[in-house]
């Protein structure tokens, strides 16, 4: 249903449909994972920005979706097709939203290698620095924008609330899924199954839109 060329969305909106071919605009590779994972009901052919040779554009905007929008705008004006980007991260409330849009630079070293078990030591230092009525209450965030080569753009985001744990646990998913556990479940999203995260995380409550709004 995704292939036709343009959908009236429900409620109004009007999304142009972005297959058969989409470029995923990230150079995550456990992003890119998932993304292929959650579209891969939907017949569409996702090929990566690494594949096609796609710089990383730096990200300059202030929340999620101008930084999603700003990737996706970029892969799509450089491929001529569709780019579909994500700008996600984790947002606590103890440190007032932080790390949030810096999430991936928190992992950074002055030579751009990312380390993220030293992202979350620092993530959970400042958290019991804040003290213990601050409590651990943490939600991801994920804006995802889809950029047409004819200058459209569609952005939608979803989130997860949960909790943080320390010491981290498990090995599968990627950046601070080991130290993040949804509400109502007892396992981080590192130790989980990845379609019960794909069930209930916010990258997948993100696509859930994008899909409606795809009608
Ligand atoms: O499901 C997730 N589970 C754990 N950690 C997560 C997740 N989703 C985002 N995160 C964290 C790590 C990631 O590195 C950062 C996003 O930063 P963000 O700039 O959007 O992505 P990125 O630089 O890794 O790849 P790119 O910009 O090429 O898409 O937030
Ligand atoms: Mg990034």
């Amino acid at each position: 249903m995704l292939r036709h060329l343009c959908r009236a969305a429900q409620g109004g909106r009007q999304v142009k449909a972005i297959g058969p071919k989409l470029v995923i605009a990230t150079h995550n590779a456990g992003k890119l994972r998932e993304i292929r994972e959650l579209l891969s009901p939907h017949g569409i052919e996702c090929v990566g920005a690494a594949e096609l040779d796609l710089p990383e554009p730096e990200e300059t905007g202030n929340t999620f979706i101008d930084n999603a929008e700003l990737k996706a705008r970029e892969a799509a004006d450089l491929s001529g097709l569709p780019a579909l980007a994500d700008d996600s991260g984790l947002s606590v409330d103890a440190l007032h939203g932080m790390p949030g849009i810096f999430s991936a630079r928190w992992a950074e070293d002055a030579d751009g290698n990312r380390d993220f078990r030293r992202a979350m030591e620092r993530v959970w230092h400042e958290v019991e620095a804040a003290g213990e009525e601050a409590g651990h209450d943490a939600h991801f965030v994920c804006a995802l924008s889809v950029a047409w080569p004819d200058g459209s753009i569609e952005s939608f985001e979803g989130k997860v609330h949960g909790t943080l744990v320390w010491p981290p646990r498990g090995e599968r998913g990627f950046g601070y899924d080991p130290m993040f556990v949804a509400n109502g479940m007892d396992q981080t999203f590192a130790e989980i199954d990845p379609d019960q995260k794909h069930a209930i995380s916010h990258r997948a409550d993100a696509f859930k839109k994008l899909v409606a709004a795809l009608g």
